[in-house]
């Protein structure tokens, strides 16, 4: 067993500790790895190391169960989604990483701010209509000549939709402590495999089953969203506004993984719905340039276009459009669930070295492929077609220990 899990949270860890002379209520949790209280005594530093300890412990076991298990993912899941101790801890600490150590913009560097503003600008700013109408004089300009494209009529194909009405329809997978429910834009339906809690629905995302799309008005859609149970396992395609990946898909130990999650959420986004991922990385912005290209591709390859892209300093934050109802991918002619790759994926000893790994350094014919047009991807790079204006901030030049899973490292 872990250590973080081999804890009795009723009983002292260690019994060389008693008899005790001064009982402190909190003294055992200062000490046991089982109990997320904040300690008096650890420094702030500390105690984030400690939590941010309990998460990674848990992503690190995952991905080595799978690579031991050469790959039979749905047993490992299986077992992973029934080890309640070892996933409520896990909550806690998340739970515990966001209120006391992540309040702070700067330290959880405000992707909820963040993907809160981009659908403030996309939905009820003008950014869709915006798009749309890019999209319209773009396939205009490509289907008749320059010269009578630039006597061409303002748009007339732009829907009504493209203003949004009414609370966003937000799917937050992975929300564990459902930072979105305080904001009233939204109708927000949080969801994880252990919430951490009550308003968060108990759902595992990659078995989730998709259902037709519900044939009904908005405001019955919203009644029907508010009238959710717990457990889900079933939703209605196209249901939704917008889905959130903060920090999901690093948490598994696959690329096919990310991708199920993906298509997903494609099929429960209603037409120029957004889904917005958010991942972990310390780097400098242009160290994974490649990776973020090659996600690019894969995730447009679904039926997405890229809208935005933004490096912090400790992670990637991407928005994506869902431009068609169709999914485009062809996966005989390219492996397009492999592009959904992190650093960890090809690292084989990050046990002993905590650190994060490259791929191999032979490179396969896909990232060849991906190599002639990789090296341009640049936060709101003006190849970027979609971009609008946004804050672009570079990342600092990580430390060692500060290299996976970095967002819960920082101090
Ligand atoms: C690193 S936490 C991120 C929490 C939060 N979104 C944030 O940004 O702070 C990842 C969360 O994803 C959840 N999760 C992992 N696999 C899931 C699945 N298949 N379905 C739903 N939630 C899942 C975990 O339980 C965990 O709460």
């Amino acid at each position: 067993m872990d250590r973080a899990t081999d804890v009795d949270p009723g009983e002292p860890a260690n019994p060389e500790r008693r008899p005790d002379p001064d009982p402190d209520p909190d003294r055992d949790r200062d000490r046991d790895p089982g109990f997320m209280v904040i300690p008096r005594a650890a420094s702030c530093r500390e105690q984030q190391e400690r939590l941010s300890g309990v998460v990674k412990n848990v992503h690190r076991k995952l991905r080595r169960k799978y690579k031991e298990a050469v790959g039979d993912f749905e047993k490992i899941w299986r077992e992973h989604c029934e080890d309640e101790q070892t996933l409520s801890e896990y909550a806690l600490a998340m739970k515990n990483l966001a209120d006391h150590h992540w309040a702070n913009k700067c330290e959880g560097e405000g992707r909820i701010e963040w993907c809160r503003s981009v659908c403030q600008e996309y939905f009820l700013d003008g950014g869709m209509k915006r798009m749309l109408e890019k999209d319209e004089k773009n396939a205009r300009l490509a289907a008749i000549p320059p010269a009578a494209a630039l006597g061409a009529q303002p748009s007339t194909l732009v829907p009504s939709s493209a203003s949004h009405r009414g609370k966003m329809r937000l799917l937050d997978v992975g929300s564990c402590f459902n930072p979105f429910l305080e904001f009233d834009e939204f109708l927000t339906v949080g969801i994880d495999i252990v919430p951490a809690v009550e308003s968060v629905y108990k759902c595992d995302f990659l078995n989730l089953q998709l259902q037709q799309p519900l044939q009904l008005a908005g405001d019955a859609v919203d009644a029907f969203l508010r009238h959710l149970r717990s457990p889900i396992d079933a939703l209605p395609a196209q249901l939704f506004h917008v889905a959130v990946f903060s920090l999901l898909l690093s948490y598994f130990p696959s690329p096919y993984q990310r991708w199920i999650c993906c298509k997903k959420a494609h099929e429960l986004l209603a037409l120029n719905g957004l889904l917005l991922i958010i991942t972990p990385d310390s780097s400098h912005q242009n160290r994974h340039a490649l990776m973020m290209r090659s996600w690019r591709v894969a995730v447009e390859s679904l039926g997405f276009r890229r809208c935005k892209y933004v490096k912090f300093s400790h992670m990637h934050l991407l928005a994506f459009r869902k431009v068609s109802l169709a999914t485009s991918s062809d996966l005989v002619s390219r492996n397009y669930p492999e592009m959904l790759y992190i650093p960890q994926d090809y690292n084989a000893n990050e046990e002993e070295d905590g650190g994060e790994a490259e791929p191999p350094q032979a490179r396969s014919e896909l990232e060849d492929d991906q190599l002639a047009w990789g090296f341009a991807e640049l936060p709101e790079a003006p190849c970027d077609s979609d971009s609008s204006s946004g804050d672009s901030q570079s990342g600092s030049v990580p430390g060692f220990q500060e290299l996976e899973d970095p967002i819960l490292l920082q101090s």
